[in-house]
């Protein structure tokens, strides 16, 4: 067995992570006692005892709980996002290429992606790679979450209050903390415009990318690339060319992927169009963090990568 230990267990994100690892096989949790729950002494002796301290803490208390692991040389996997685009700390999204499992698992410091650019990145890069889009191009991206994506204080929002939005828009300053990290590891030029905006909805995600073709690249041939790209990775699903899957067809909404690890990518236009949009599905508290935090800890320790990584 080896031992988890939760740093933030009562938290949003650290609940997810606690839910999913008391069914896993090989790990143990270690907990704090709620009442020391910022005692630094008992963190300390808690990250020493475990094989991997998972961070599910707001950026302020991260960096503290990262200065103590420094001082112990401990293991950490960071769902924060301060360390998403730091030197030292590797990229946690096991399918940015495949060199990055191994990075993953030798790693002593691994960050956890943002929920909205694990479905961007994922889109872009391989692309861009590919030839098929350009690094220079104007990418903006339209997203929606769910309310949990704000963590407790919007969960708690949401539920009791009476005077919330059905829908937002928000970030409208164009500085939101994830554009660093989509434009790092999408290799883009450019920082892209970003407009997320949250939902009367706990769980679910939808980004869209707007494209615009130039020259002979179809939009068939992005979701072709895709397709041959994610062909072998457990949790990445793309759809057929133009084809929506969703209960609510012909609605395309943020639902269906709730409590798994799953991300659905789409390429929609009509065949020979030269525009069109991408778009990535998937539950921002799943892919978009505590799926994925134990995907990149069972390639820590060296599991299958799938387990215990969906709550159904
Ligand atoms: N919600 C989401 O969809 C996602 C969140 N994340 C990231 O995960 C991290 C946690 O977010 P989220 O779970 O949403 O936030 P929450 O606000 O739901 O939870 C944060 C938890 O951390 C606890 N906490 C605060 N300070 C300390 C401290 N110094 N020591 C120990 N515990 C502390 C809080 O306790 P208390 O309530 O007593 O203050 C709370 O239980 C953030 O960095 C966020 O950016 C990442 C991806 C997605
Ligand atoms: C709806 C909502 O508020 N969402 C959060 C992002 C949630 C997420 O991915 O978390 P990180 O904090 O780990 O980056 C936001 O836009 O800041």
């Amino acid at each position: 067995m080896k031992k988890v230990f939760i740093d933030g267990e009562t938290g949003t994100t650290g609940l997810q992570v606690k839910d999913r690892l008391v069914n896993h096989p090989h790990i143990e949790i270690i907990s704090i006692d709620p009442a020391k729950k910022r005692d630094v002494e008992e963190k300390r002796r808690l990250m020493k005892e475990a094989d991997v301290t998972v961070l599910c803490l707001p950026d302020d208390a991260a960096k503290d709980s990262v200065l103590l692991a420094k001082q112990e040389g401990c293991r950490i996997l960071d769902a924060s996002s301060v360390h998403r685009v730091a030197e030292g700390w590797v990229y946690g999204l096991p399918e940015l290429d495949v060199t990055q499992r191994d990075k993953i698992k030798n790693a002593q410091f691994v960050s956890n992606p943002g929920c909205y650019p694990t479905g961007v990145i994922l889109l872009l890069k391989p692309l861009i790679e590919a030839g098929l889009l350009s690094a220079s191009y104007d990418y903006s991206i339209n997203a929606v979450s769910g309310y949990s994506g704000g963590g407790n204080a919007l969960i708690d929002r949401f539920e009791s209050a009476d005077d919330t939005p059905i829908f937002g828009a928000y970030g409208l300053a164009f500085n939101h903390k994830h554009l660093a990290e989509m434009k790092k590891w999408s290799d883009l030029d450019k920082t892209p415009i970003f407009v997320p905006s949250v939902g009367n909805f706990r769980q679910g995600m939808l980004s869209f990318l707007p494209i615009q073709l130039n020259g002979d690249v179809t939009m068939e041939q992005l979701q072709a690339k895709l397709a041959e790209v994610y062909a072998n990775d457990t949790f990445v699903t793309v759809n057929g060319f133009n084809v929506i899957v969703d209960n609510a067809t012909p609605f395309l909404t943020p639902h269906g992927l709730e409590d798994t690890n799953q991300i659905e990518l789409s390429v929609l236009s009509e065949p020979g169009n030269k525009s069109g949009i991408l778009v990535a599905k998937l539950d921002n508290l799943g892919k978009g963090a505590s799926g994925a935090a134990v995907q990149n800890l069972n390639i820590m320790l060296g599991f299958d990568e799938d387990i215990a990584v969906n709550l159904r």
